[in-house]
């Protein structure tokens, strides 16, 4: 199987599609892992089953229609399976397997058929020690910007998934590429100040622009970094309402194509009007309530 990629928006070719099916009963408040879905949960309003494999049919329809190869993880049964993106990554030709969160472990086994067609040549496995999720890397041509926390007391946090121990692993691995971390502030049960991922504060679309949430980051000089890289007018800047509701986790197809949440009203007017893209909204309200949504349900293998 063909890996490739070296950047978020190139041409997509072929992804891993999350599986909205069998996804268990939802979880108690204390067994929670995410602030979103805690915050869910204490609301009465985490979706059910049939809402996320209506949306996620929508997604698989819009990747189809654009002529993307979309592969699916193997079925496990009451197992929350909808994003396919923290389990592993790709970087250029190589497959990093994720070190999970436990709460989400057997997730991998599902990809198993997935990492064989890979070959072991292309796979990297890093030590138990170095935490990483796939939400938190965003590969950007020469740069990689990985979402970290360096907190003392990160190991209590359960939304912190990716440690300075794999960003040094990932140095050796890629010594060409220009590491950025990023430390994102954490919450485990407020979505309003903590950041799961950094895919949810912040990501580069078009050739040249990003969608960046600035209170996202502990350091104001990594926002600003972020914003020096891309130019303050390439910046679409969201809200913490927008960002609460996942503005930022939108998904590329392409440089010109994204596909994006149709309640997304001035993000998706932004894009088109001021930016010429072309905007394929499907309704993803249901999964924004488990603490991702279309970038983190998909686990792209090759860009053009
Ligand atoms: N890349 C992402 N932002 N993924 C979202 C994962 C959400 C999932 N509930 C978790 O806590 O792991």
């Amino acid at each position: 199987m063909n890996l490739n990629i070296t950047n978020e928006t190139g041409k997509l070719k072929s992804v891993v599609l999350g599986m909205p099916n069998s996804m268990g009963h939802p979880h108690s408040l204390e067994d929670s892992y995410d602030a979103k879905s805690y915050h869910s949960l204490e609301h009465g309003i985490y979706p059910t089953e049939e809402g996320i494999v209506h949306e996620m049919s929508e997604f698989e329809k819009v990747l189809r229609k654009h002529d993307v190869e979309v592969y699916r993880p193997a079925l496990i049964n009451d197992y929350n399976q909808v994003f396919a993106r923290d389990v592993a990554f790709v970087i250029d030709d190589k497959m990093i397997i994720s070190n999970i969160i436990q709460d989400r472990y057997d997730e991998q086994d599902a990809y198993r058929k997935i990492f064989a067609r890979v070959g072991w040549k292309k796979i990297i496995n890093l030590p138990d020690t170095a935490h990483i999720e796939g939400g938190d890397v965003i590969v950007w041509n020469d740069f990689l910007f990985i979402g970290t926390c360096f907190s003392e007391d990160y190991r209590n946090f359960k939304t912190a998934r990716t440690n300075e121990y794999a960003i040094e692993i990932l140095k050796e691995y890629f010594p060409k590429k220009r590491i950025i971390d990023l430390e994102l502030k954490k919450n485990d049960t407020d979505p309003y100040k903590g950041i799961l991922h950094l895919d949810c504060t912040f990501n580069p679309i078009g050739k040249d622009k990003c969608i960046i949430y600035k209170d996202g980051f502990v350091d104001e000089s990594d926002y600003s970094l972020l914003i020096d890289i891309f130019g303050e007018e390439n910046c679409f800047h969201v809200t913490q309402q927008e960002m609460f509701e996942m503005n930022p986790n939108i998904f590329s197809i392409s440089p010109e194509i994204v596909v994006s949440d149709s309640s997304f009203t001035r993000l998706n007017n932004h894009l088109r009007n001021e930016w010429g893209m072309t905007v394929e909204e499907i309704p993803y309200r249901e999964i924004s309530k488990m603490g991702g949504l279309l970038r983190c349900s998909t686990l792209p293998l090759a860009r053009e």
